[in-house]
Formats: structure tokens, C-alpha cells, sequence
């Protein structure tokens, strides 16, 4: 299974193709509009969430609520389109006439000053119109066709947020995937500790209020993942370094961690190696889970724990030093708008990539073209490991 998006940010539309899905999977456009509407929410956005309601269009592939095993179109129209059709629509568009509206000034830690350089752009809107974030609604609409995929499979899998700022949520690490589900739907930051989602609140109102942002760690948390899914045998089939490619490429991301991470650089190996035990009802199983479910590319069986580390924001109403490059003038301009904190928004793209990853796994190493199939094949590789 692979996937492409296209689409600019202030464009038409984002318009994703998924393939290789097998076919007679149930799938309806509800599936996917959850997720899109969940990747809106969160304390800390900006206005241009408040225009958007992203609804999806499957434009092929389905048919009757069903996959039918050809490439999945799907596709987001961007409501704010209609403010910007004058600067993103198809019409030849003359740059000279309207200079204000030419982007010269690149933000600190956004894609503006590289992307221009690399492509040769002197508007540098023809960078920021792709690189910005409005991309990962797109991601999301692939990922919640593979987390459709993993549900039927009797996989679960969310995304919430552990950190905000240096504030810390107090891991809970008896609760059940359905209440990390609830608890992080019901916070406005997708916080498991709800004192820590209201001191993560009032940070965020802080950080807007000073024309700042910041910066968190979400978690990626699932269950019901047999063991042995990836390989050991070459780099590129290694699951967790897949999720961990996955995950480091969403905007704004500067770092993975499975399980204890790299607090397992200060711990001796017997604090850290998770001890194997077995049990006639449920086979092998480890008595921690500090490597994440993971050992040798594969899984363990044990849940899947991935976090990642997103910076600040790098749009600032209070912004940082920079330089023309029309007039090659320092300048520090004020914005228009931005998000304050992404963070929420963020855990639910993390949870989609991520679901995409697995389920792409899962699909190379089970037979693929049809839904009913596959799940056969995972039942009973199921009992397989269960009496291994
Ligand atoms: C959900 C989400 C929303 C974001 N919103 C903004 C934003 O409003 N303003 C901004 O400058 N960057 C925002 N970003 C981050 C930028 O897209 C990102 O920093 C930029 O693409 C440069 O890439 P890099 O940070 O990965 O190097 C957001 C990121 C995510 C994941
Ligand atoms: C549009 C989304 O996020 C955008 C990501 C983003 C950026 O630079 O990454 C900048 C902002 O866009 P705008 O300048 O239009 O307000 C965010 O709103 C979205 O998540 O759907």
C-alpha cells in the first residue's frame, strides 16, 4: 500500500490516491470525516481552523461502502480557497502588479529561505503554499482508510498528547486503550492527565497572549498487534524505524522515541531488556514494555508506544530576525495569523501515519487483494503465535 497527496494550502483542494487497499473492505466516507474533523480540533489553532471543515470526497475506489481493490481517490476541498482564488487560482497571475502580496520575507524555522533557494522562487509563496501543514489532513485521510483497515482487524490505535511546554501529563500506564480514547476526546489538548491538560491550556492562552508558541510530545498507543510483524532481515523492512521515518516527516517534528526511548541510554541493560514470560491462555508476553513493542524490527506483541517531539511553532506574531531577500533588508514583520500550538492537532496526524505504517506491514506480509482473506490469514496467524 502506498499513498501521494497533492495540494497547495490556500488552493482548491488536497487531493490524496491511496493504493493497494484490498478490496471488500468496508469503508464510507464517515470513517474518514471523523478523522479529518478530530486533526481540526485542539486548544492553541489559529483562525484558519475556524474556515475549514474538512469533509472527504471519495472519488473512486468504493463502491456501495466497499473497497473495491483500485487506487482510492479522496478528496478535501479547502473553504478558503474563495479568499485567495485572485493569488492561487489557475489565471496567469502578474507578480509585478501586485508586489505587497509577493512573499520576500522568510520565517526563521519554516521552509520559506531553503525551499526558495532550492526551487529558484523569489515569492516565496510558491514554498509555504506546500510545505505548510494543511498537508496532514491529506495524510490523515490516507491513514484513517489504514486505520479503518486495523480496526477490522480487531487493531486499535490513538494518539494523545504527553507534554506541552515542559508541562508533563502523569502516565497512567494502567489504562485501557478504550479509555485513552475517551479521556484524550473529551480534553481540549487530548490529554490523558486532566490537570496537566489545564495547565497545558493555560500555557498555550500564555504563549498566544505573548505573540509566542510551543512546542510537545504526543504518544501513539496500540493494541491487539501480534508479534512478528516487520523483519529483521534488511534495514528498509524494519517496522519501527518505518514508523519512526513516518512520524519524523510530519511538519514540525524533530524526534522519535519507542517505549522508554532515549531514557534507555542512562539505564543498566537489566532495567531496560523486558523479561519474557508465558501463560497457556495467552502464549509468550514481556513483563514490561519499556522497548514500545518492539525487539529486531518486529513487534513484540506487547502495545506499540511512539511519541514525538514537535517544536514551537515557527510563524510568530512576535517575530525573530530575518532578511528580505528582494532588498536584502533586516526586518521583524508581524503576521497575520498562526497557530500558537499544534500539538493536539498533531497527535491525531501522528496516530494516522503511523496506523498507515502498520497497516502497510501488515499487508506485505498477509495476503493482500481481499479483505476477508486477510483477515483469515490473521486469525490464524493469531493461533499460530498463541500455541508457538
Ligand atoms: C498540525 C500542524 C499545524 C501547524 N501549523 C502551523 C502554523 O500555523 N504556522 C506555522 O508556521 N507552522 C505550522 N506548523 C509547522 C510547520 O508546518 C513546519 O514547521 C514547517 O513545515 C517546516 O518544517 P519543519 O518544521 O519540519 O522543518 C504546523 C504543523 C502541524 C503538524
Ligand atoms: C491549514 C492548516 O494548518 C496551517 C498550517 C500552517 C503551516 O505553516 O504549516 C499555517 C497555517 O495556515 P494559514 O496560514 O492558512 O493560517 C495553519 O492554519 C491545517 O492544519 O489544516
Amino acid at each position: 500500500m502506498r499513498y501521494l497527496t497533492a495540494g497547495e494550502s490556500h488552493g482548491k483542494q488536497l487531493t490524496t490516491i491511496v493504493e493497494g487497499v484490498p478490496a471488500q473492505l468496508p469503508l464510507q466516507s464517515t470513517d474518514i470525516n471523523e478523522s479529518l474533523l478530530r486533526r481540526q480540533k485542539g486548544h492553541g489553532r489559529g483562525k484558519r481552523m475556524q474556515i475549514e471543515k474538512d469533509l472527504v470526497d471519495i472519488a473512486g475506489g468504493v463502491r456501495h461502502g466497499y473497497t473495491l481493490g483500485s487506487p482510492i481517490a479522496l478528496v478535501v476541498k479547502n473553504d478558503d480557497f474563495k479568499h485567495w482564488e485572485d493569488i492561487m487560482g489557475e489565471d496567469p497571475y502578474d507578480q509585478d502588479k501586485d508586489i505587497r502580496r509577493t512573499v520576500t520575507r522568510p520565517r526563521p524555522g519554516h521552509a520559506d529561505l531553503n525551499g526558495a533557494i532550492k526551487y529558484g522562487h523569489r515569492d516565496m509563496r510558491n514554498i509555504l503554499e506546500r510545505s505548510s501543514a494543511r498537508e496532514t489532513a491529506a495524510r490523515v485521510a490516507a491513514g484513517a482508510v489504514a486505520k479503518s483497515l486495523l480496526q477490522h482487524l480487531d487493531i486499535n490505535i490513538v494518539g494523545y498528547v504527553n507534554e506541552i511546554a515542559g508541562i508533563k501529563a502523569k502516565a497512567d500506564h494502567q489504562l485501557t486503550i478504550q479509555e485513552r480514547i475517551t479521556i484524550s476526546e473529551a480534553s481540549p489538548v487530548r490529554c490523558l492527565d486532566q490537570q496537566a491538560g489545564e495547565e497545558m491550556m493555560t500555557a498555550i492562552d500564555q504563549a498566544k497572549q505573548e505573540g509566542d508558541s510551543i512546542g510537545g510530545i504526543c504518544e501513539v498507543y496500540i493494541e491487539g498487534v501480534p508479534a512478528g510483524i516487520g523483519s529483521y532481515v534488511h534495514y528498509d523492512r524494519k517496522l519501527d524505524a518505518r514508523i519512526a521515518f513516518a512520524v519524523q516527516s510530519i511538519n514540525a517534528f524533530k524526534g522519535v522515541e519507542f517505549g522508554i526511548g532515549f531514557e534507555a541510554a542512562r539505564r543498566n541493560g537489566s532495567e531496560v531488556h523486558d523479561e519474557i514470560i508465558w501463560s497457556e491462555g495467552t502464549g509468550y508476553s514481556r513483563r514490561t514494555n519499556n522497548l514500545g513493542g518492539f525487539e529486531g524490527g518486529m513487534t513484540s506483541g506487547m502495545p506499540i508506544v511512539v511519541k514525538g517531539v514537535m517544536k514551537p511553532i515557527p510563524t510568530l506574531y512576535k517575530p525573530l530576525q530575518s532578511i528580505d531577500i528582494a532588498t536584502k533588508e533586516v526586518f521583524n514583520a508581524s503576521i497575520e495569523r498562526s497557530d500558537s500550538c499544534a500539538v493536539p492537532a498533531a497527535a491525531v496526524v501522528m496516530e494516522h501515519v503511523v496506523a498507515f505504517e502498520l497497516a502497510n506491514a501488515i499487508l506485505e506480509q498477509f495476503p493482500n487483494d481481499q479483505f476477508p482473506k486477510l483477515k483469515q490469514a490473521i486469525d490464524q496467524y493469531r493461533e499460530e503465535v498463541r500455541c508457538f
